[in-house]
């Protein structure tokens, strides 16, 4: 459902991140996307949600070529597509029940069904409790499970997650795998670029390595295979 060929990508100062990627990522896949730092990672996850356009070479999800659709397609694409940074990124002045409400797709959604599709996701993430706080009155944790809920309520086929462990202790990290574990069981593909050895090394995926721009493993049930 993911098929990337021959992608080069060069930014304008000159910098070449990627070198020539070419994968397949089935629909229902679990990917950790592993390597040094400046290796091209969060390059090669930005090209799939079209925040970079790949230099040469062609990006497909499901039948869409990404590297050819208008700027005026890319937030239909982007609604099929789940987002998740290390950051969060949730607007700080809304609740919870609103930075969720406002991702949804409300093209003629009835206020009652907008209600009923945030507390699904909030129940989901175990926040159902928490959709009056702002974001600030939460933890890392909980913030994250936010970010998750506002990226898989639209049902995308494909959340994609930018070392999204990187600002959570340990044990809150557990516990955002094993939501992200449950959204993978319900057939959602989840590819998420991490430095999180020990996590990698546990919870055993697809395990796509990228050094200078390139892949150089891709590994069924990987190991991390690097120190730090
Ligand atoms: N917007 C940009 N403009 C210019 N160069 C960039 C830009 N974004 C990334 N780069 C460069 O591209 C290379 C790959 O960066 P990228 O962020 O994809 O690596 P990464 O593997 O995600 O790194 P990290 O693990 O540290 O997040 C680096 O040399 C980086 O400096």
């Amino acid at each position: 459902m993911i098929k990337m060929n021959d992608v080069y990508k060069t930014y304008s100062n000159g910098v070449t991140a990627l070198n020539g990627i070419n994968i397949e990522i089935g629909q229902g896949e679990f990917v950790y996307l592993v390597g040094p730092s400046g290796a091209g990672k969060s390059t090669f996850v930005k090209l799939m949600y079209r925040e970079v356009k790949p230099s040469r070479g062609t990006i497909h999800i499901n039948e869409t070529d990404l590297s050819s659709i208008k700027e005026k397609r890319v937030p239909y694409l982007r609604r099929n597509i789940g987002v998740i940074f290390q950051d969060f990124k949730l607007l700080p002045k809304l609740t919870v029940f609103e930075n969720i409400a406002f991702a949804l797709e409300v093209i003629q959604e009835s206020p009652r069904n907008i209600k009923k599709r945030v507390m699904d996701v909030l129940d989901l993430v175990g926040l159902k409790n928490k959709a009056r706080f702002l974001p600030d009155e939460l933890s890392g944790g909980e913030q994250q499970r936010v970010s998750i809920a506002r990226a898989i309520v639209n049902h995308p086929k494909v959340v994609i997650a930018d070392e999204p462990t990187g600002n959570l202790d340990p044990d809150t990290s557990w516990e955002i795998m094993r939501v992200f574990e449950e959204i993978n069981a319900r057939g959602t593909t989840i590819i998420m670029a991490t430095h999180n050895k020990e996590i990698v090394n546990t919870i055993k995926k697809r395990v796509i390595a990228v050094e200078d721009g390139l892949i150089v493993r891709d590994e069924h049930r990987g190991e991390y295979g690097y120190d730090i």
